[in-house]
């Protein structure tokens, strides 16, 4: 890293920097995503800068799925123990302990304190800069310090995007102006809503709702398609059926039309597109994300603002005709990118980004055919996710419908996981349903869904028989332990059948 302090001598701007700092790479936006980009170049030989305007840690560490995670556990152990005979004795005493959970939820932030997350910054050799990042030009950009200041940063080599995202806003009549929640505060209250309305029944939407219904608010779910809707479908009915279970509402098909909020704090009127009104205490808007790209400059350098970043496989960002920028410098990984808004995806990215910019940097080789190490190939069918509803919804890959689309010669089957021994020593009352998507053709896997208790850690078995393009024959020598949830592959295939003949 080279440091000239004084005024910028740039042409480019009229701008009067405190100091000019240069590094081989700058990452903006120090989020999980942003932090392992950075990680994976120093590891590779580049000076890295990273530049954070608020927590080192990012969304996920704060206000997503640490928190979110925190707030839904809590409520899913004690409904494990009421679905076993002997544990349901011992739990059913004092009930729910709100403040206990809303507790535990803020040890699981830090309090909102990123004082750890430096300290693994500064040990990994990575030079943090707090600031505002905005580019003022090829490879360089204006950082704008909580005093005011302003310093320039020029990358030697590249800069990656790794701004994240934001909650969306409809424009609803009222809306904006009444308060909304959106995830932040979701995951951020310390206290809970008697009537709370979450609009939107995706990811967020239904794990708020099956969060704040465990911890005593009376939830109303509005959505306008079926819940869960880019799953299988089976996953969104047992969600919405545990929800109902759960005491909330579940509206399908129905809007808000109009939204507004008696007064600061006062409570809430929604106006619904099927003529009802609904009154709340607090309203989530919960409908998907926009990128943080509108205040970065991406004018200066021939981008548009607010637009998600496109990319190639090595995460280069690409331009409006699909090729990337003069000089090859621009790399965008995480949710700016939009490729899969998840963090376990995101930092995917950032292992072949990091890797990938060193390498181009250093003229050393690169992998870049699919599934080498410096693409992100996984993006495109094999993503795994787990949503922590009550039933757990676990899928990788494609749905049916997906792979049908995508032009596959497809098969799918189901089964009933409550069927398994596994699933009745699990629970007395165990829901769920599992299906495989087969790739006809080549006779492998192409997605995977289990929905139930406990899913969430059987999919990573799914995303390596997907990945691996594993042959349904070999699956077959792939024994599940009894008597475990993990038999339902067994289960699945005997229901696909066997050298052509089915069971
Ligand atoms: C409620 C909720 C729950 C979720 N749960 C899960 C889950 O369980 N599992 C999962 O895999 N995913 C989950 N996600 C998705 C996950 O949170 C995101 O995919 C992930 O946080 C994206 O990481 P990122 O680093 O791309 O962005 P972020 O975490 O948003 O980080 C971006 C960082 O960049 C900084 N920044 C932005 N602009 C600038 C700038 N100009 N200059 C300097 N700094 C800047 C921001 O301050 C921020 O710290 C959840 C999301 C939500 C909303
Ligand atoms: N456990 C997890 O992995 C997890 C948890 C939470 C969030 N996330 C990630 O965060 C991202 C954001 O989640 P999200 O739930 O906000 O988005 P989402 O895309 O999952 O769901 C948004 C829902 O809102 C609906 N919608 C969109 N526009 C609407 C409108 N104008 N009016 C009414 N409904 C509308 C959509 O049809 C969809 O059902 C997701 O991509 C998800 O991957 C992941």
């Amino acid at each position: 890293m080279t440091s000239d302090s004084g005024s910028s001598s740039s042409a480019a701007d009229a701008q009067v920097f405190a100091e000019t700092q240069t590094f081989d790479l700058v990452v903006i936006g120090a989020g999980a995503i942003g932090e392992n980009v950075a990680d994976r170049a120093v590891q590779g030989g580049l000076t890295v800068a990273l530049v954070e305007a608020e927590l080192v840690g990012g969304e996920c560490s704060y206000w997503a799925c640490m928190p979110s995670k925190a707030l839904l556990r809590s409520g899913a152990a004690l409904r494990e123990a009421q679905n076993v005979s002997g544990a349901r004795e011992a739990v059913n005493v004092d009930g729910f302990d709100v403040r206990a959970v809303l507790n535990r939820r803020n040890e699981v932030v830090n309090e909102w304190n990123d004082k750890s997350q430096v300290e693994w910054v500064e040990g990994a050799h990575i030079t943090l800069i707090r600031g505002f990042a905005r580019f003022i030009g090829p490879k360089e950009l204006a950082i704008t310090h909580e005093n005011g200041s302003v310093t320039k940063l020029v990358a030697r080599h590249a800069i990656t995007v790794s701004t994240g995202s934001a909650a969306l806003l409809p424009d609803i009549p009222g809306l904006a102006d009444s308060a909304p929640w959106t995830s932040r505060e979701a995951t951020s209250s310390q206290t809970i809503p008697k009537r709370f309305a979450i609009m939107g029944g995706g990811v967020v939407g239904c794990e708020m709702a099956t969060a704040y219904a465990s911890l005593g608010s009376e939830v109303t779910l509005l959505s306008r398609s079926a819940l869960l809707s880019t799953q299988e479908p089976f996953a969104g009915e047992l969600v919405r059926d545990s929800l109902i279970g759960l005491g909330a509402q579940v509206k399908i098909g129905v809007s808000p039309t109009q939204v507004e909020r008696n007064g600061a704090g006062g409570e809430v009127t929604l106006t619904l597109d099927d003529g009802s009104t609904l009154v709340v205490d607090e309203l989530l808007v919960a409908i998907g994300r926009t990128p943080h790209t509108g205040d970065i400059g991406l004018e200066t350098i021939g981008l548009k603002p607010h637009q998600w970043l496109s990319t190639d496989d090595t995460l280069l960002v690409l331009d409006d005709e699909g090729r990337p920028l003069e000089g090859e410098w621009l790399y965008a990984t995480g949710d700016v990118n939009h490729r899969a808004l998840l963090t376990h995806q995101g930092k995917y990215q950032a292992r072949a980004a990091g890797d990938v910019i060193a390498a181009r940097a250093l003229g050393k080789k690169l992998s870049i055919e699919s599934w080498g190490a410096h693409v992100a190939t996984a993006d495109h069918e094999a993503v795994p996710q787990v949503t922590f509803t009550d039933p757990e919804v676990a899928s990788v890959g494609l749905t049916e419908e997906a792979a049908k689309k995508a032009g596959y010669s497809v098969r799918a089957v189901e089964y009933d996981i409550s069927w398994v021994a596994g699933a009745s020593v699990t629970s007395e009352n165990y829901v769920g349903r599992a299906k495989m998507v087969v790739d006809e053709k080549r006779q492998v896997l192409l997605g995977a869904t289990f929905v139930g208790q406990d899913v969430g850690e059987l999919i990573h078995s799914a995303t390596i028989a997907v990945v691996g393009e594993v042959p349904l024959n070999r699956l077959w020598h792939a024994v599940p332990s009894y008597p475990t949830l993990s038999e339902v592959w067994l289960r699945l295939l005997e229901t696909y059948g066997r050298d052509g003949s089915s069971f």
